[in-house]
């Protein structure tokens, strides 16, 4: 049997400035690739043509063809992780296995499981810091414990970013290091059980005039005014250390936005029921209308509200929408519809390209008013007046609702001010413990 360390590629689709696998390289003999397409994932996926399955396909096949020039290769799995490690065993002769650390629950129990499986067999796991600047416990206040307002945080992520250096690690084109071997096969999507989609997916491209305008841009949804890297950043097709190298001489603003990200991911980190409870415990006494038929006009863009319809619009036909345009469509969910945050966050999950579970569930639960904002409850966008301020020509809602001014289009189907109240009524009796 060959002895082999494995290094097991999961949300960072690269070979540079890669820490885990940087580190296995120069560290240890014969790294052989492996990546897992994760059935337990792949089965809850309702949409056969999801474009995110196809991104991560392409991604493997250019690292299949990448490792070429190190005379090795990736090895491609099918199946549950677990059960795909007790196989290797039996393959290969493992010394060690590296990774990079992934803070969602499902991803921290997967690899409790397979650390556990790994030392019964002396096998050691080594995983490290990659996807984030600073993770779990790095930024903590004066007390030590985790920020749970952001303010605070990002303050204390820009202060020790001051004493942090970014530099890019990269393999250095050395082919010793790698398994030797001839190109693994690699399943085709059909073996996958997905099918090609047409979403196209935004291209991989630091575009520094963008990101040097982007607190006067990015609010408007009809310019190209915010950078699309959300799907790179979600698999690790881009380096977090990078971009956060580049944004900080770029753009400010930017740079917060990047740290949101992380504060996100720190907070579930620290709290993992958050995947189906509210941040502040006494919001999940809200009684919920949940009306499924209006629940399905929102879903396909048929309020009459014309920015919520348009955002809608747009994010079912593209996988994409823009982040003005998601705080108002979670926000008319949530409080003009008076329907469940976990329903839209579900909906959202089903079709963004940049899915990210910690940044989905902070940004519903902002826009619930449930989370970790400080702003009280009674904050309720009005539709009207955010398409006043950031559409005011009307070029994105024309863009996406083909029959907007004609009879086709359909009626509100809450009055805003009726909607308002009793959202402010219902938020209050729950709060009141009513
Ligand atoms: C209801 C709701 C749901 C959201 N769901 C997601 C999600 O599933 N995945 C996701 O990555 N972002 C989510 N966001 C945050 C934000 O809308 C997107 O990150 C952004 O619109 C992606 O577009 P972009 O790549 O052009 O971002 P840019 O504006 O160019 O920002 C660059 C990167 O910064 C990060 N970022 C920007 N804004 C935020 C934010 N508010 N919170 C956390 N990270 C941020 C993202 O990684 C983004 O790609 C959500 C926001 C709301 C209000």
């Amino acid at each position: 049997m060959d002895k082999v360390t494995l290094f097991w590629f999961r949300r960072d689709l690269r070979l540079s400035d890669n820490i885990g696998l940087f580190t296995a390289y120069e560290n240890e003999k014969n790294v052989l690739p492996l990546f897992i397409f994760d059935e337990n994932i792949l089965e809850k996926l309702e949409n056969k043509n999801d474009a995110r399955v196809q991104f991560i396909h392409n991604q493997v096949k250019k690292l299949h063809s990448a490792l070429k020039d190190y005379d090795s290769s990736i090895l491609v799995k099918i199946g549950k992780p677990l059960a795909i490690f007790e196989a290797l065993t039996k393959a290969y002769a493992i010394q060690n296995v590296y990774t990079n650390r992934d803070y969602e629950p499902y991803a921290r129990d997967r690899d409790e499981k397979i650390e556990q499986f790994l030392a019964e067999k002396d096998i050691p796991f080594y995983d490290f810091k990659d996807q984030v600047i600073f993770e779990k416990d790095e930024i903590t206040n004066n007390s030590g414990s985790y920020y749970k307002v952001f303010t605070p945080y990002s303050k204390s992520w820009l202060q020790k970013l001051k004493q942090t250096t970014l530099t890019p690690v990269d393999l250095d084109g050395r082919k010793k290091s790698f398994y030797k071997t001839q190109p693994f096969p690699l399943p085709s999507l059909k073996d996958l059980g997905f099918k090609t989609s047409e979403n196209s997916i935004p291209p991989l491209e630091i575009d520094e005039k963008l990101i040097r305008a982007y607190d006067k841009n990015r609010d408007f949804p009809a310019r190209q005014g915010t950078s699309r890297l959300g799907i790179h950043l979600r698999f690790g097709t881009i380096s977090i250390r990078r971009l956060v190298s580049e944004a900080h001489e770029l753009n400010d603003t930017y740079l917060n936005e990047l740290i949101w990200r992380e504060f996100y991911m720190m907070i579930l980190y620290h709290n993992p029921a958050l995947v189906d409870t509210s941040f502040k415990e006494k919001y999940d006494r809200i009684r919920w209308d949940n009306n499924e038929e209006l629940f399905q006009k929102w879903c396909e863009g048929k309020t009459g509200y014309p920015l919520v319809d348009a955002g809608m619009r747009e994010l079912n036909t593209t996988g994409y929408m823009h982040n003005r345009v998601r705080m108002l469509t979670a926000s008319f969910l949530t409080k003009h519809l008076l329907i469940d945050w976990r329903w839209g966050e579900a909906y959202f999950a089903s079709k963004l390209l940049d899915y990210e579970l910690a940044s989905n569930n902070g940004g519903w639960q902002w826009a619930a008013g449930t989370g970790t904002d400080a702003q009280p409850y009674f904050r309720i966008f009005n539709p009207e007046s955010q398409m006043k301020k950031f559409d005011k020509d009307k070029k994105y809602i024309k863009k996406w609702i083909p029959e907007y001014g004609s009879s086709a289009y359909p009626k509100p189907i809450v009055e805003h001010k009726q909607a308002r109240e009793r959202a402010l009524e219902t938020y209050k009796k729950a709060l009141d413990g009513e």
